[in-house]
């Protein structure tokens, strides 16, 4: 068998990441056409492959070659792509956000809902990460008792210069409201947005910021989003328990004692905090689309639903507000075991 023949839809950064992983950590993966609104980039990307080149997405869809796709292009470019595959029946990684508004993402679950079978997986790989699995193991296993809040810190080093004061919840706190759903197994009921002093590093960012979530089973989160830290990149996470707390450990994998001093890396970028969470994730979908089978990672509900928390996360940021989320009925194709 030729293995899994897969088709990716933007060449940019985390594209020709997830290219190489595929050439690295997977066996049985192909990547067997490429396409990019920069064509002299893809046609780059493309040469040492072997790939094909596509003018664009959805012929790149429609191509008789393709079994599978991924979609790594802009967040804005998503939707269209993502409805493409379900039209084809080809299964299809779309990098996170899934969409960029629920709207948006309520089309993509009417579509794999009228086609019947899940094709649809979001790059939401924190779920994949060796150290928020162990945590959710030992959450799951009533060690700590049950859980009562959890406190996260996502900080990044410094954003690109098209970032806007939106992307500080849909680009970045995204992943938070995506794990804690998972992690708690309950959906988040409102948001509310706190503001403090801008860093003097922000321009023009209301940066940090402080999220609070509110889950269905009353459950409290707080997020401190940082965007601008210069240190490095740097995940938090610490669960407060009836009985005990458990939080995620220090990412460094040395510690160094010298001149007086204890010292250990900090990750510059999520590459190097989450590069092996990316490797599972996408070993784990390949496996379970080359097999014929859904794929079992987040879904489209799940990007539904991370979509329409940033929603009221950005309405709470500009109003002030607490703003509660009401994501409607979640139809049974995303039963969990189906
Ligand atoms: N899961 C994660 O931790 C993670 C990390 C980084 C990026 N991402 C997501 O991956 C996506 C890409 O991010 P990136 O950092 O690689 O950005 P990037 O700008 O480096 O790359 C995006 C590429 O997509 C291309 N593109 C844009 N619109 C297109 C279209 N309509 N058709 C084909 N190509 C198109 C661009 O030319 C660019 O080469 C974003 O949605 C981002 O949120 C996820
Ligand atoms: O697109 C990136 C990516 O999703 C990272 O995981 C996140 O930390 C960044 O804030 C975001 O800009």
């Amino acid at each position: 068998m030729t293995g899994l023949r897969v088709g990716v839809i933007g060449t940019g950064m985390i594209g020709r990441d997830h290219i190489r992983r595929m050439g690295t950590v997977q066996a049985g993966v192909t990547v067997v056409a490429v396409t990019d609104v920069d064509a002299a980039l893809a046609a780059r990307v493309a040469a040492p492959l072997g790939a094909a080149t596509h003018p664009d997405g959805l012929d790149l869809i429609a191509s008789p070659r393709v079994d599978a796709v991924l979609v790594c292009s802009w967040g804005g470019a998503h939707e269209e792509y993502v409805l493409a595959a379900i039209a084809a029946g080809k299964p299809v990684f779309c990098e996170k956000p899934l969409a960029t508004t629920p709207e948006a993402c309520l089309r993509i679950v009417a579509a794999e809902t009228g086609h019947g079978r899940r094709l649809v997986q979001v790059g939401y790989m924190r779920r994949y990460d060796a150290a928020y699995r162990a945590l959710k193991r030992v959450l799951d296993s009533g060690l700590i008792g049950a859980p009562l809040m959890m406190h996260c810190a996502h900080r990044n080093a410094g954003v690109p210069d098209f970032y806007q004061p939106d992307n500080i919840i849909t680009d970045t706190a995204v992943h938070e409201i995506d794990m804690v759903r998972w992690m708690f197994g309950s959906e988040v009921a409102a948001v509310r947005v706190l503001r403090p002093r801008a860093s003097r590093n922000a321009g023009e960012l209301p940066d940090p910021l402080l999220l609070v979530l509110e889950l269905a089973n009353r459950v409290l989160i707080d997020v401190e989003i940082s965007v601008n830290v210069r240190y490095g990149y740097d995940i938090r996470g610490e669960i407060l328990g009836e009985d005990g707390t458990v939080s995620l450990g220090d990412p460094g994998l040395i510690a160094v004692r010298q001149g007086g001093r204890l010292a250990s890396p900090v990750p510059g970028d999520w590459r190097d905090r989450f590069g092996a969470a990316y490797d599972v994730e996408l070993r784990e979908w390949a496996a379970a689309v080359a097999g014929g089978g859904p794929p079992d990672g987040p879904g489209a509900w799940d990007g539904y639903a991370a979509a329409a928390v940033s929603a009221a996360a950005v309405r709470a940021l500009r109003t002030g507000e607490r703003v509660p989320v009401d994501l409607g009925e979640r139809p049974r194709l995303y039963d969990a075991g189906r």
